[in-house]
């Protein structure tokens, strides 16, 4: 795929790395991505994903510079606790140590860059510890807080039912786009954030107090992160559409930046171009 391929109203997509985590496929294990993730990125993104394996920092580093976006996904592995400074996992937690490699340096990467960033879930929980924060590694332990976490034994279309409101900060990018105080959410994370890091806002918060969304603060480029799943049947919901609409403004600046910077024609596609960027009034 490169920058010039048309999509299909003449315009090109931008170009967006999808992260990878280790899965067991088969009798081995590959490098892999929930096909919701997938789904998301082609509609509403309406980018083109390209999956990054979990191969660590030398592995994306000379392809930072031509792609619009990174979309980090959720998984049901934890970050390393000795990442954040927690105390040793509990037997039973599931660790993904190349992911961990691959998607800390990929953060941090992306914000010294201003590489447009959406981070969801174990996404979202990576990026408050990639820029120096901490999480709780049992959420629903912590006094006064819910159980954040779907059974897994649910059916699939259970699990990713809506389970709490989320409550938008004053100026919440979120809120504005989608355009309502509150929102009702999936919720699949046992984890959550404790100590969030300097130069995260908060964007929502749940009834509970728990941290739902932030975005980056003091960085050149746009990144925000959702506890939720808005990738779950993302072109048929309002709130993922806004979540998706945010980014995809970003990603489609950049690619219009690269585009010109390339000396190659666009048109780059609009989306949304009639307003100005949320990241951008910031
Ligand atoms: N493992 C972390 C992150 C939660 C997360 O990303 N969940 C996605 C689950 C995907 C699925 O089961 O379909 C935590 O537990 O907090």
């Amino acid at each position: 795929m490169t920058a010039t391929d048309r999509a299909p109203d003449g315009g090109t997509r931008p170009l967006v790395l999808v992260t990878a985590c280790i899965r067991r496929i088969d009798a081995t294990t590959g490098h892999a991505v929930y096909e919701q993730y997938i789904d998301a990125a082609r509609d509403p993104l309406d980018a083109d994903p390209v999956i990054l394996p979990a191969l660590g920092a030398e592995a994306f580093r000379q392809l930072l510079p031509v792609v619009d976006g990174v979309l980090l996904p959720g998984s049901l592995s934890n970050v390393a606790p000795e990442h954040y400074g927690g105390p040793p996992p509990r037997d039973g937690n599931q660790a993904d140590p190349a992911r961990d490699g691959t998607t800390l340096p990929l953060i941090r990467a992306c914000l010294d860059q201003g590489i447009p960033l959406l981070a969801i879930c174990r996404g979202f929980q990576e990026m408050n510890v990639a820029l120096g924060g901490s999480l709780h590694q049992h959420l629903a332990e912590v006094p006064g807080r819910i159980d954040h976490e779907a059974a897994a034994d649910r059916p699939r279309a259970t699990r990713y039912g809506f389970r709490h409101v989320v409550r938008f900060a004053a100026d919440s990018w979120i809120g504005a786009r989608y355009g309502a105080a509150e929102a009702a959410v999936n919720s699949l994370h046992g984890q959550g954030v404790d100590r969030l890091a300097a130069g995260l806002a908060v964007e929502a918060l749940a009834p509970d107090g728990t941290v739902e969304a932030f975005r980056a603060t003091g960085v050149p480029g746009f990144a925000l992160g959702v506890q939720w799943h808005p990738e779950w049947q993302a072109a048929g919901n309002a709130l993922s559409r806004a979540v998706f609409g945010l980014f995809g403004d970003a990603c489609r600046a950049r690619h219009a930046r690269r585009l010109a910077a390339a000396g190659l024609e666009g048109p780059a596609r609009s989306g949304n171009s009639e307003e100005r960027p949320a990241w951008a009034m910031s």
